[in-house]
């Protein structure tokens, strides 16, 4: 049975599960990929306890579809091997699906305690050493209501004082596809989640990412094997043809030019840390160029050359529009001439709303993507609604599809920000970001990432693998200094620069270790 230690890279819509685990059931004896199921998360909980110092003894509580089937399997198998274990099911056990009444049957005769779930006061009352959440899956198709909610309220609060939770499949309340909680309602906070065939889209986006907790996969040994996935979790492996050490016949000119364009009175330091994170991520040559005053040099780095908006040759640079720019007439001529640029362009921020509030700049800006003209977008939700014309309630409650329908409509590749960043592109699978945290959530660290998405282009890199590689060296960076204690709380988006800097030349060294 496999049961990868690390979340596997391939994500899979509910969708293909289905279909995954239709075409696995025909040629299996009934019951098998549920028995697999309950087995590989007997071992988990076993494996969570071990890790905790802490003896079996746990509480599951069963549905009444087959995700409960899992969790009556894991019992049986639990208490077979002699430990503790209750369950609380969910549900009228006449209307269990067939492999989840056989699942139920073969607890009752390993002597699981199974209690019917009006008692789930008294049963959470009880100690216990963990809580396995076996209540919906994928099959989730509506809010957690009644005493279910009351009862996942509780275990929240339970877990929250370290008791841990381990999930089967999908944390109950969270949507696989989109990572939101159902309704608005509530939803299981995980310590671990166990997610079964293939790694879902929703445990890594959204809520999602503050309710799976730690993700493991269990294969279940589908013997076909798995179709291409749907998305996949980004990854440096994802974009290592781009990490290659630096050959020592070059110059400045060999990493190429990247000119950071905004700086609005008022708003120069946007641009001066987007140009600070291309410079310090290996652009050969930095230009900062404000629409606003501008500054003789910048003395924390003098190595940046200060330059007028109207000012600034476009030619043969990689342009960065779009931080602190503003949205007047000469923030649009601005944005009007990096469009025109033959070389790759990033647009962020004030470009972004300049491009959602014309659409003749939004029509320049596809054509762009015709003439292979790469263009990488990075919008936060809000960004990304004004584009798509919607609320920015309708973009979080589907990230990967606002995503999507942005980057067809942009013919761009796209970052969309927030927890679990989607990277998405024309013709391509999705990319969901794992790495990252809530330290970023402070000012002129978007800046920041759009300064590091120019240097990447300017230095060669494709655009989709300049976005995958920003996407993960930012939060990477991020996750480095909260692990030392800079942040989360007060990171500061200049912090993150240096910390950058090093993730890009310790991924290159690795990359470049030969055997
Ligand atoms: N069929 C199989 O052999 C396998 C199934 N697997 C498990 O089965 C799960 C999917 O099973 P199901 O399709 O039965 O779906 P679930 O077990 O996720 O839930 C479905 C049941 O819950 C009800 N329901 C949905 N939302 C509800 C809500 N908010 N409040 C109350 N009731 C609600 C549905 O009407 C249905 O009866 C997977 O997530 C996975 O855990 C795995 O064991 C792999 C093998
Ligand atoms: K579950």
């Amino acid at each position: 049975m496999t049961t990868s230690a690390l979340p596997s890279n391939a994500l899979y819509t509910i969708a293909r599960i289905r279909q995954i685990e239709q075409a696995a059931m025909s040629h299996l004896p009934p019951g098998s990929l549920m028995q697999r199921a309950g087995a590989a998360a007997a071992r988990e909980v076993r494996d969570i306890c071990r890790r905790a110092g802490r003896r079996v003894d746990v509480l599951l509580l069963a549905g009444s579809g087959n995700n409960g089937g899992d969790a009556l399997e894991a019992a049986a198998v639990l208490r077979r091997g002699g430990m503790r274990v209750r369950v609380l099911l969910h549900g009228d056990p006449a209307r269990q699906p067939r492999d989840a009444a056989a699942a139920h049957a073969r607890a009752l005769a390993a002597g699981v305690e199974i209690h019917p779930f009006s008692d789930w006061q008294a049963q959470l009352e009880r100690p216990c050493n963990l809580v396995v959440d076996g209540l919906f899956g994928i099959g989730l198709q509506r809010p957690l209501t009644g005493e279910i909610a009351e009862a996942v309220q509780t275990i929240n609060e339970i877990g929250a004082a370290r008791l841990p939770v381990l999930a089967l499949d999908v944390p109950s309340g969270i949507d696989a596809d989109t990572g939101t909680v159902v309704g608005g309602a509530v939803a299981v906070r995980a310590s671990h989640t166990i997610t079964f065939i293939g790694d879902k889209p929703g445990l890594h986006t959204a809520d999602g990412c503050d309710h799976a907790g730690e993700v493991r996969v269990a294969g279940l040994d589908i013997a076909s094997g798995l179709p291409p996935p749907d998305g996949m979790l980004n990854h440096p492996g994802l974009f290592a043809a781009c990490l290659r050490p630096r050959a020592r016949n070059t110059h400045k000119g060999s990493f190429g030019d990247v000119v950071l364009l905004g700086g609005a009175s008022g708003m120069a330091g946007a641009v001066v840390l987007a140009a600070r994170a291309a410079l310090h991520a290996g652009a050969g040559r930095t230009y900062a160029a404000f629409i606003g005053p501008v500054p003789v040099y910048d003395d924390a780095h003098p190595e940046l050359m200060c330059r007028a908006a109207h000012e600034i040759d476009l030619a043969r640079k990689v342009v960065v529009a779009g931080p602190g720019m503003g949205s007047g007439e000469a923030a649009r001529a601005a944005l009007t001439a990096a469009l025109k640029s033959p070389m790759p362009a990033v647009f962020d921020a004030d470009a972004l709303n300049l491009l959602a509030s014309d659409r003749s700049l939004m029509q320049a800006l596809a054509d762009r993507g015709n003439l292979q003209q790469p263009s990488l977008l990075t919008p936060h939700p809000l960004e990304a609604a004004r584009l798509l014309g919607m609320k920015v309630a309708e973009v979080q409650s589907d990230r990967l599809a606002a995503a999507r329908a942005l980057a067809e409509s942009a013919n761009a590749v796209v970052i969309l920000k927030g927890a679990g960043s989607i990277i998405a592109a024309p013709d391509r699978p999705f990319v969901i970001n794992p790495t990252g945290n809530p330290a970023l959530a402070t000012g002129g660290t978007g800046d920041v990432l759009a300064g590091l998405c120019g240097a990447l282009l300017a230095q060669g890199w494709p655009a989709h693998e300049a976005a995958l590689g920003a996407a993960w060296m930012h939060g990477h960076a991020a996750d480095e200094l909260v692990r030392k204690g800079v942040g989360p709380i007060g990171l500061t988006a200049s912090e993150l620069i240096p910390a950058l800097r090093l993730c890009l030349n310790q991924l290159v060294a690795e990359r470049s270790v030969r055997p």
